[in-house]
């Protein structure tokens, strides 16, 4: 029998991942999504071929939900949703911090749930999603939810207490790699480059260098010694980077993202 999957709360995470379902054979006839607007349920509609309904019925007929609302909106939809959702559905949460434990105390008692942090580079199939069961969830329900987000990227099972750590990491990742590209080409036109050539070089740049950190198997240390010449360009750079601490950022900035997404466990914390 075909297994209708529901994505609850389609906003960005929940409408990238929806797409590459599709992308990866999903009949979008067999896929549902909620939105809290009716104008961007039709929006869903139009763009993909789904079925937008409530959340209610959402609850009702979906062998799987995936719930993708902001972690501060978790609580109201599962108050909504628990009444409805029959113990043996699979309840998949892709929302930052939130345990596995929140969703539990709230659905009927025995409801398998899944806890998974992916990113956006869902959108082109490249997302890094990593995966965690709860108190009921089996290595059947573990391989749904592979099966869902495969389809957009890589996974990875960790133990639910380095969610917080993963999401800082790879959650957030991707905005950094942004950011850095933005500086780059700031730095680009200081140099006197016109805006476009600078991004086109970076962001050329960060693609090899990002292909050759998954293809050629050595470690990031060697990859850079290799482009660090003695008395060269690089090296002046690099004594700039230790200069200002930018190793020591990342480390915080890090550290700091980790300890928001603890914070963010509470489902209320604006
Ligand atoms: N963005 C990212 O890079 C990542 C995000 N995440 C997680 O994914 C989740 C979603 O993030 P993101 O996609 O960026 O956020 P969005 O705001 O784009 O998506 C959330 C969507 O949920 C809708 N919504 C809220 N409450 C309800 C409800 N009760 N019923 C139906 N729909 C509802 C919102 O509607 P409305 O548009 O009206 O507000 C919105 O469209 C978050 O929990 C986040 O932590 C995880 C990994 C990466
Ligand atoms: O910034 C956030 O809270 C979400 C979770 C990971 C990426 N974006």
């Amino acid at each position: 029998m075909t297994q209708k999957v529901a994505v609850l709360g389609t906003g960005k995470i929940g409408e990238a991942l929806l797409s590459g379902m599709i992308r990866a054979g999903w009949a979008p006839e067999d896929l549902l999504v909620t939105a809290r607007r009716p104008e961007r349920a039709e929006e869903l509609r139009a763009r993909h071929g789904v079925t937008p309904v409530g959340n209610t019925e959402a609850a009702k007929t979906a062998d799987t939900l995936i719930l993708t609302v902001k972690p501060q909106d978790m609580g109201a939809l599962l108050d909504e949703l628990a009444p409805h959702i029959p113990a043996d559905r699979l309840v998949i949460s892709g929302a930052a911090g939130i345990p596995t434990a929140f969703l539990e105390e709230r659905l009927a008692k025995g409801t398998p749930v899944v806890r998974v942090m992916t990113n956006t580079p869902a959108l082109v199939d490249e997302a890094m999603s990593v995966i965690s069961p709860g108190t009921h969830a089996t290595q059947e329900h573990l391989a749904t939810a592979e099966d869902i987000f495969g389809a957009v990227g890589k996974t990875l099972r960790v133990p639910e207490g380095q969610q917080d750590a993963c999401t800082a990491l790879s959650g957030s990742g991707p905005a950094y790699f942004f950011y850095l590209v933005e500086a780059m080409t700031d730095a680009g036109i200081l140099l006197g480059l016109p805006r476009d050539k600078a991004h086109d070089l970076i962001v050329q740049s960060a693609i090899g260098a990002a292909v050759m950190l998954r293809d050629s198997g050595e470690h990031p240390v060697k990859l850079r010694e290799n482009v660090t010449s003695p008395a060269g360009t690089t090296i002046n750079a690099i004594r700039e980077l230790e200069n200002h601490g930018v190793r020591a950022a990342l480390i915080a900035a890090l550290e700091a993202a980790r300890d928001r997404s603890r914070e963010l466990a509470s489902g209320t914390k604006d």
